[in-house]
C-alpha cells in the first residue's frame, strides 16, 4: 500500500508526491545521516492545529547541530513549511514528517563536504499508532535484546536517522515475539525507552517518568508530566529497572505517534490487572482533549494552520 502523503515541501517548493526524488548516491540513503521530526497536527474547534510546533522546530534544528549539518532554511521558514503542507493538503488532522539529509556531494564517509544538507517535509494522515486494539486492551511489550546505546556510541538526544536501525531491530525483534513492541533497556540494564516512545509507570497513586539519562527528551513526555501535575498528581523523574514495572500498578508509553499508550504486559507478566490501567485512561483523555483543543489552559501549545 503506497503512502499517500500528496503535496510535499521540497527544498523550499511544493510538489507532488512522485517528483518529491532524490538520488541513490544521496549520503544519508548509505549512511543515515539524516535528522528528522515527528509532529501531530489535530482537529480542533477552531480548524487544524499542529502541536507544540516550536519545541519540535528546535529540536530539528538542535539534532542538525549534533550532525554538523546547516540546514539552508531558518527555524521560521521550517515551521512556515510545515503549516503550508498541512494546509495545502487539507488535511484536517496528520502526521508531519520534516526530514534534513546529506545529499549526494560525495559519498566519502565524511559528510562534511555535502553541506548544506537537503530538506523535505510530508505529511499523511495515520490512525492509532500500535493500534486501537492495544490502547483498548493495552500494548503488550516485551524486552529486547537490543540495549538502547550509550550516549558515547550514538547522540540519543537528537532524531538522526541512523539512530533508528537500534529501533527498528528491536521492534522487529518485538514483532517476531508476537508483541506489539520493545522496551529497550540501557547498557547497565536499567529502564531506558521503547523503540518510539518515553516510558511512565503508576505505584501507590504516584506517577513515574522515565529520567532522560541516553533517552530521546521526549515532547510528549514534558507535555505529559505538566498535565499530569495539573490534574494533582505527583509526578517524579527516577532510574528505573524492569522488575520495577514488573511491579508497577500501571505502565504507559508515550510518544507523538504513540500519544497515550497504556501498556498491559510486558515479558508476558500482567501488569497490575493486565488491562488498560485507569489513571493511564485518563491521562489519554486529558492529553487528547488538550492537543484537540478542548482545553484552553494549554491553548498555548496549538499553532491553528487555518
Ligand atoms: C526513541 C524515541 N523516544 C521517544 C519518542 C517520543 O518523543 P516525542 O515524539 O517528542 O514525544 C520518540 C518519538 N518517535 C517518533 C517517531 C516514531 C516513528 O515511528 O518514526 C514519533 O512518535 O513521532 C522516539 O523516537
Amino acid at each position: 500500500t503506497r503512502m499517500k502523503a500528496g503535496l510535499i515541501w521540497f527544498n523550499g517548493h511544493m510538489v507532488a508526491q512522485e517528483e518529491a526524488k532524490v538520488s541513490v548516491l544521496t549520503h544519508a540513503l548509505h549512511y543515515g545521516t539524516s535528522v528528522f521530526e515527528g509532529i501531530r497536527a489535530y482537529e480542533t474547534p477552531k480548524g487544524p492545529a499542529v502541536f507544540r510546533l516550536p519545541e519540535h522546530v528546535e529540536r530539528l534544528f538542535h539534532s542538525a547541530r549534533v550532525m554538523m549539518m546547516e540546514l539552508p532554511f531558518t527555524p521560521q521558514q521550517i515551521s512556515d513549511a510545515i503549516v503550508q503542507v498541512v494546509r495545502e493538503n487539507g488535511y484536517k488532522s496528520c502526521y508531519i514528517r520534516p526530514l534534513a539529509w546529506m545529499g549526494a556531494g560525495s559519498l566519502g564517509v565524511n559528510p562534511l563536504p555535502n553541506n548544506p544538507a537537503e530538506v523535505m517535509v510530508a505529511a499523511w494522515e495515520w490512525g492509532t499508532y500500535l493500534g486501537e486494539e492495544a490502547v483498548r486492551k493495552g500494548a503488550r511489550l516485551v524486552t529486547s535484546s537490543w540495549a538502547r546505546f550509550p550516549a558515547n556510541v550514538f547522540p540519543g538526544k537528537a532524531k538522526i536517522g541512523g539512530n533508528y536501525v537500534n529501533s527498528a531491530l528491536a521492534r522487529i525483534e518485538a514483532q517476531h515475539a508476537g508483541a506489539d513492541e520493545a522496551l529497550l533497556l540501557d547498557k547497565e540494564g536499567y529502564v531506558a525507552e521503547g523503540s518510539g516512545e518515553n516510558i511512565f509507570f503508576f505505584k501507590g497513586g504516584t506517577l513515574y517518568a522515565i529520567e532522560h539519562g541516553v533517552n530521546l527528551m521526549g515532547i510528549t513526555r514534558d507535555s505529559v508530566i505538566t498535565i499530569a501535575r495539573d490534574l494533582g498528581y505527583e509526578v517524579r523523574e527516577v532510574r528505573a529497572t524492569r522488575d520495577q514495572l514488573y511491579m508497577a500498578d500501571e505502565v504507559f508509553m508515550v510518544g507523538t505517534a504513540a500519544e497515550v499508550t497504556p501498556v498491559s504486559y510486558l515479558d508476558r507478566r500482567p501488569i497490575g490487572s493486565g488491562t488498560a490501567g485507569e489513571h493511564t485512561m485518563r491521562l489519554r483523555k486529558a492529553y487528547l482533549e488538550v492537543v484537540q483543543g478542548h482545553n484552553p489552559k494549554y491553548d498555548e501549545w496549538l499553532t491553528y494552520v487555518a
